[in-house]
């Protein structure tokens, strides 16, 4: 009890975490997939695209997707639209309607979870290839992450008597937190989904309290107890402990053989409260509260109908833009577009309003019909892009193919900044921000694998703030537009965000855990014990200091046991400095970087030495320096070398040696030139790396 307060107490954030658009960045990708049990990269079983859906540029047909995930099709694509439901939706009232979401942390199993009560309610078949059919990008298939939260509406019979239950799988990593929180405003209930055999972890603590903020009803469940290492008794009581949740009510399943799984939608029914019954009589007021683009329809808008009805046909309006569209069509989702033609209050489904960018579509935005103005409903704060990354093209040619790719996939993810942006040493590209890093990662992946774009990234930064003598406040969003020189005689303060992060660990690791946190800049605010061995940590950390490789440290000195959450804390003054590296006294600005006082020397030294290991050597000797101003922090030297790669070659075997003057040739092309220092794409690609 007492330990619920204190969570409780320290998680007040919590009403405003309704719109957490702060606790949205940060995680190298890397570290977190060595320990997300991953799927193998694209087998043969496993359907190498997806749906139509996200993006215009799968390879897949709609057909072989359909095939694929064995589901059953909902959509003539011959026409592009869907397919009409046989049921009508006026025979459920709010009553028999519960709209209800899984919360967990990162692969508790969801998704899996989901896939169970698809298959147990009938809305797709009973199939071994049916995995995480939810998770429909490829990403999310080949990291076996969720990334954009899913809504797909179940018919199940209770007593006799069918209901209308609406799941919205939402994400569980922390990047795409933002996705948990829209998706929470449009249920009643909340499946409260732990691992039975790893517990509680700092997700499972920040979701759980993303649903009481948001006044839902929690149904806890014990997953994955088909596992030796499972000790569900166990786990209980910390739901109990950290929750008070009482443990006789907990639902002891195993998402991925189906044990158990059949009494969850009774219990759905009997725990989680219908909507409030909104109605039919008065005039429209839906709230927008997901969108994504189509291929074939453009954009699909996600709406939960508060009052009125949601009818094709019908002239609606945003209250955000004052825009009049009309509704072409509307359904449900299931698990696909059904159209149903209509929308009764309580329900959740898709419209279509001809919108040609989901730019137009403001989540959080209120609809309403023309001629019935309505009061707009609480929105969403939009979220907050927290990490920005300068991205170029490997060689300049490429420039308009990496726009036109930039374009189509920031088309369906409004999260993303893009700005363009020229280096001297990298050339034209764009500076794109992001949530978090994982955010990040998803994004170049998805360059990558979707748009076949051959890119160099820079290394994250965070946003900081530098108010001016003059009162004008700047948000530095790139190393390069630090005031340096005699800029700073103008600069009144600078700032930096800063974050409360929770840390849930066994522990053994405290100590190596809290000598991290402070070595990073952090102060602790509180330290709990939420069972005899496993102990909760808050701490305020500097953004900078997380978005590097403070998660990669952090599960590595806890052999993979911690987990961590965060949400923003706000901006503090900082002694910034901008550390330039210099080549032969050429500053390489897409290496710049900004740095607190105190370790601007240690990263100086290191920033040298990685250089030296990286750069090949040249004709000439290189100096290698990084300095803050004027002043030299660290220095290297490469000494010159001339790379005969025709060496081997002697005798008379010339067309040899012109192959291998050729080969060097075009490695060169793929040189990037700043002064005299040529720095292969390799070398940056490392030196990007922390
Ligand atoms: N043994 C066992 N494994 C399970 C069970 N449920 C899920 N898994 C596995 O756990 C891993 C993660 O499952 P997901 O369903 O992707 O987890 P998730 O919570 O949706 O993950 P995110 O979408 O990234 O948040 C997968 O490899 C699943 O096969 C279970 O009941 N038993």
């Amino acid at each position: 009890m007492a330990t619920a307060r204190r969570l409780a107490a320290s998680h007040l954030s919590a009403q405003s975490a309704v719109n957490r658009p702060w606790s949205l960045f940060a995680r190298p990708a890397s570290v977190w997939l060595s320990r997300c049990n991953p799927l193998p990269k694209a087998t043969s079983c496993r359907p190498k695209s997806t749906t139509a859906r996200h993006f215009q540029s799968q390879a897949a047909t709609p057909a072989t997707v359909f095939n694929a995930l064995h589901l059953a099709p909902t959509r003539n694509y011959s026409t592009g639209r869907a397919e009409e439901l046989d049921i009508n939706l006026a025979d459920f009232p709010p009553e028999r309607i519960r709209n209800f979401s899984i919360i967990a942390h990162i692969d508790h199993g969801k998704s899996t979870l989901a896939d169970r009560l698809l298959e147990i309610t009938g809305t797709i078949r009973k199939d071994r290839t049916n995995k995480q059919v939810l998770d429909k990008l490829k990403v999310e298939r080949e990291r076996g992450i969720t990334v954009k939260a899913q809504t797909v509406s179940m018919f199940h019979t209770y007593k006799g008597e069918q209901y209308l239950l609406n799941l919205i799988d939402t994400p569980g990593h922390v990047d795409f937190s933002y996705e948990v929180s829209r998706s929470l405003s449009a249920c009643q209930g909340a499946l409260l989904l732990v691992d039975a055999s790893q517990g509680i972890q700092a997700q499972t603590v920040a979701n759980f309290y993303l649903a009481f903020g948001q006044d839902l009803e929690i149904v806890p469940i014990l997953n994955k107890v088909d596992l030796p290492a499972a000790d569900p008794d166990r786990i209980a009581r910390q739901i109990e402990t950290a929750f008070e949740l009482p443990t006789d009510n907990i639902l002891k399943i195993s998402a991925k053989t189906g044990l158990g799984c059949d009494a969850i939608l009774d219990r759905v029914i009997e725990a989680i409260p219908p909507p409030t019954k909104g109605d039919t009589t008065t005039p429209l007021r839906a709230l927008l509260f997901d969108s994504w683009y189509d291929t074939y329809l453009g954009v699909i808008c996600l709406f939960s109908v508060l009052d009125g009805r949601l009818k094709k046909g019908d002239k609606v309006l945003s209250c955000h833009s004052d825009r009049k569209y009309d509704v072409l069509d509307v359904g449900i989702m299931h698990p696909e577009q059904r159209s149903t033609g209509v929308l009764f209050p309580g329900q959740v489904g898709y419209a279509i309003l001809g919108m040609k960018s989901t730019s137009e579509a403001h989540i959080g935005d209120t609809f309403y019909l023309l001629g019935n103005k309505v009061e707009a409903l609480p929105g969403f704060q939009p979220a907050k892009p927290m990490v920005f990354s300068g991205v170029f093209p490997v060689s300049a040619d490429e420039f308009p193919k990496l726009n036109d790719s930039i374009s189509k996939l920031a088309i369906n993810d409004a999260s993303v900044t893009v700005a363009k942006e020229t280096s001297s040493s990298l050339g034209q590209g764009f500076r794109l921000g992001f949530l978090g890093t994982l955010h990040m990662d998803v994004f170049r992946q998805r360059l990558e694998q979707e748009y076949e774009a051959n890119v160099i990234c820079t290394a994250p930064t965070v946003p900081f703030k530098v108010t001016y003598k003059d009162g004008t406040v700047h948000h530095i969003r790139n190393p390069a537009e630090f005031p340096e020189g005699p800029m700073l005689t103008k600069v009144d303060n600078v700032e930096e965000p800063t974050i409360n992060a929770t840390i849930l660990t066994p522990d053994v690791y405290l100590g190596p855990i809290l000598e991290l946190c402070n070595s990073r800049r952090g102060q602790e605010t509180e330290l709990t014990y939420i069972d005899d061995t496993r102990v909760m940590i808050k701490y305020i950390l500097p953004m900078t200091e997380v978005v590097t490789d403070f998660y990669d440290r952090l599960k590595s000195i806890s052999s993979g046991f911690a987990s961590f959450d965060y949400e923003e804390a706000g901006y503090v003054d900082a002694d910034l400095v901008k550390l330039n590296v210099l080549l032969n006294s050429k500053p390489v600005d897409a290496l710049a970087s900004i740095q607190h006082r105190s370790s601007a020397e240690m990263t100086a030294r290191q920033t040298v030495a990685k250089l030296k290991d990286v750069l090949d050597r040249q004709l000439y000797e290189i100096v290698i320096q990084c300095a803050v101003g004027g002043k030299i922090m660290a220095r290297e030297t490469l000494a010159a070398m001339r790379k005969n790669v025709t060496a081997k070659c002697y005798g008379g075997d010339v067309t040899r040696k012109l192959k291998l003057l050729e080969k060097q040739k075009k490695g060169k092309a793929r040189m990037k030139m700043v002064g005299n220092v040529e720095i292969s794409q390799e070398a940056f690609l490392t030196m990007m790396k922390k």
